[in-house]
């Protein structure tokens, strides 16, 4: 399993960086430069508008699109389901990040909303993912949530977890920096969505991006000296990542 996990995140990167797909972000005000520079990084085109009346031109030309709840006001609302309803009318995938639905109940029901409207990927931190299934936010919940809502749900953290309801793996390794920096889980959804464009298996898709993350995060930190010189090297390794230095870092639970 792992080996053929590897083989395929190897796959998958040279088909993002020979496509170059563009994700269109609707995401927060503290994640729009570092998304769009982790995009790029990677093999990616960001485009990053959130002014209602031009979002669906945006969508059209894009491949695939990210809803983030991070800085949620009138103008993301309305952007959100404009974007949505033009994504799922051309059949684009997109993936929903529902940042702190643990902090706002206004929020939280929103994001239930959006789980509704066929998300390719749900991806959260643990306390979103409580929050979001009503739980404990463990991997029943992920199934249980990925079942209802159709979606690959992922969970991050010091190990990731994925699972469409059915499969299911896990991810280690990457480092802890991630955590301070602020943005990472929002920039990891934006590249999720980046390989949902090039891999219609979205369970696969899902995971190659995180063992991507992963070793690019690892390799980052065996230089960086704290969070202000992690930044620039995960930048580099995204770029200058190869399949074989992904390790073996995929496994079943
Ligand atoms: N302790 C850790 N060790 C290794 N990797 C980590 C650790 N914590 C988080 N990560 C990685 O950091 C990335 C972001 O995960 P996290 O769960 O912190 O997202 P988040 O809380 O949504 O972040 P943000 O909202 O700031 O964007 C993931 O790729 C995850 O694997
Ligand atoms: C700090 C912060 N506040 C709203 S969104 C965001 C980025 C991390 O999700
Ligand atoms: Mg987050």
């Amino acid at each position: 399993m792992s080996g053929a996990a590897r083989d395929l995140t190897g796959e998958l990167l040279a088909r993002l960086r020979a496509e170059r797909p563009r994700v269109h972000c609707i995401t927060n005000a503290a994640a729009v430069a570092y998304t769009a520079n982790v995009l790029l990084a990677a093999g990616c085109i960001p485009s990053m508008t959130v002014n209602p009346p031009e979002v669906p031109g945006f969508i059209h030309g894009a491949s695939a699109l990210l809803v983030n709840l991070g800085t949620l006001d009138p103008l993301r609302a309305e952007a959100i389901d404009v974007a949505i309803r033009i994504a799922r009318t051309d059949g684009k995938p997109w993936a929903l990040d529902p940042v702190f639905v643990e902090r706002s109940p206004t929020r939280l029901g929103l994001a239930r909303d959006l789980a509704r409207r066929h998300p390719a990927v749900i991806r959260a931190n643990r306390a979103e993912l409580a929050a979001l299934s009503g739980s404990d936010g463990g991997d029943a919940a992920a199934r249980l949530l990925a079942r209802e809502s159709g979606a690959v749900v992922v969970r991050t953290g010091e190990v990731d977890f994925a699972t469409d309801g059915t499969r299911e793996v896990e991810v280690a390794g990457g480092h802890p920096l991630m955590a301070l920096v602020t943005a990472s889980g929002c920039a990891a959804t934006a590249l999720m969505a980046g390989f949902l464009a090039v891999e219609t298996d979205r369970f696969l898709a899902a995971a190659a991006c995180l063992a991507f993350v992963k070793a690019a995060a690892e390799r980052a930190g065996a230089t960086a000296r704290g969070p202000g010189s992690f930044v620039p090297a995960y930048l580099d390794a995204l770029y200058a990542l190869d399949p074989q230095d992904f390790g073996d870092r995929i496994a079943s639970p």
